[in-house]
């Protein structure tokens, strides 16, 4: 299988993303790892609006994480904060443990620079990740007659001193040879932890009613018809399901994205279809998702306005959760598209096709 890093970053005015990319440089540059940059939130800024945002439930899929973000007050960035604290499933799933991790972040003056990265190792230590600093690597080629933003547990960049290019030469080569580090902890420990990489392998034998429990995935009572069709149709193996954003009688997050809601809440509501979507397909199969060969395709439908063109990031809850609970069986072709409305003015609408025994 692929050995694969997240470079996962917030950046407000760019500082962060041009040391992301020499991390990532970094990381390919041992020729057997890639490197995939990916934001914590999306961001209007034009040199960071193309970069994709990553969910919380794809770090799993990694062999290492590089995080990096502004420092806020000689701390974490707020919106990389915020991500976190959505990290906390994959903390009770033990989830990262044993992944190796870097920080690097992006300052002005560099007011509290280390204090700022060791309080994020705070957070990547509680998740059990293996925290990779950066010591006195490349110290010694470094340009000392500027301040430079060099700490012993990872590259920052001191963006506010303006005398010079910021990031510099030296610390965008600080960060290159931190990824290059990364990537080379990355490839010994691969496999060496529990990480989904190796547990979707292993879900195809596990009982998926086990699987489900584990990660603490409830499924929804399965929602009665609206109109004149059927919850589901078997035909041959396949079985064929339709489903909105509906819970307990409610549309979750009802709208259209950019004008009534935005991507959190879209992807809220794409949670809550998926889950109704197996509901549906529970019940199909009496009750036993055992019986589960293969999900054949998805399409999510979502309700944008005519200029969105992200509809695959949003998609994504819905494909990476059928991985986590199916493996291997769970992987899918899929469409996206947008719609001008969807009925019950849900937000996304999902129509799976699954291949059963
Ligand atoms: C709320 C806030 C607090 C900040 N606190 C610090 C700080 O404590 N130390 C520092 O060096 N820079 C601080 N900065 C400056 C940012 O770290 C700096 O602008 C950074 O380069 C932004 O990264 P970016 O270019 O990726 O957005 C702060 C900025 C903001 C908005």
């Amino acid at each position: 299988q692929e050995t694969k890093i997240l470079v996962l970053i917030h950046s407000d005015n760019g500082g962060t993303y041009t040391l992301a990319q020499e991390v990532a440089k970094g990381i390919e540059s041992t020729g057997k790892v890639k490197a995939d940059i990916k934001l914590v939130k999306s961001s209007s800024n034009s040199s960071l609006k193309d970069i994709p945002v990553a969910t919380v439930e794809e770090l799993t899929t990694y062999n290492g994480i590089a995080f990096g973000s502004p420092i806020y007050f000689g701390n974490i960035s707020t919106a990389m904060s915020e991500f976190l604290s959505k990290t906390v499933d994959l903390w009770s799933n033990h989830a990262l443990e044993g992944m190796p991790a870097t920080v690097f972040m992006s300052a002005g003056s560099g007011a509290g620079k280390e204090l700022a990265i060791q309080s994020f190792w705070n957070s990547l230590a509680v998740h059990g990740m293996i925290l990779v600093p950066s010591g006195i690597m490349g110290n010694e080629s470094i340009d000392k007659t500027v301040p430079q933003g060099n700490t012993v547990l990872g590259t920052t960049s001191l963006a506010s001193l303006k005398n010079v290019e910021r990031p510099t030469k030296s610390e965008r080569y600080l960060a290159k040879i931190q990824g290059q580090n990364l990537s080379k902890i990355a490839l010994a420990l691969k496999g060496t932890y529990q990480s989904s990489l190796i547990t979707k392998g292993d879900n195809q034998e596990k009982n998926i009613d086990e699987v489900l429990k584990e990660k603490k995935i409830e499924l929804p009572t399965v929602p009665q018809p609206a109109g004149s069709y059927e919850p589901y149709v078997r035909t041959g193996n396949l079985i064929f399901i339709n489903q909105v954003a509906l819970k307990n009688g409610k549309i979750v997050n009802p709208g259209k994205l950019g004008v009534d809601i935005n991507e959190k809440q879209v992807n809220e509501a794409t949670r809550a279809t998926i889950l109704n979507v197996l509901s549906v397909l529970k019940d199909a199969v009496g009750g036993d998702l055992n019986q589960v060969k293969k999900c054949v395709q998805l399409t999510g439908i979502f309700n944008t306005k005519a200029d969105y063109t992200q509809h695959a990031d949003l998609m994504n809850v819905a494909s990476n959760l059928l991985v986590e609970i199916f493996g291997d069986k769970g992987k899918h072709a899929r469409a996206t598209y947008g719609a001008s409305s969807i009925p019950v003015n849900s937000s996304v609408e999902i129509q799976a096709i699954f291949e059963v025994e």
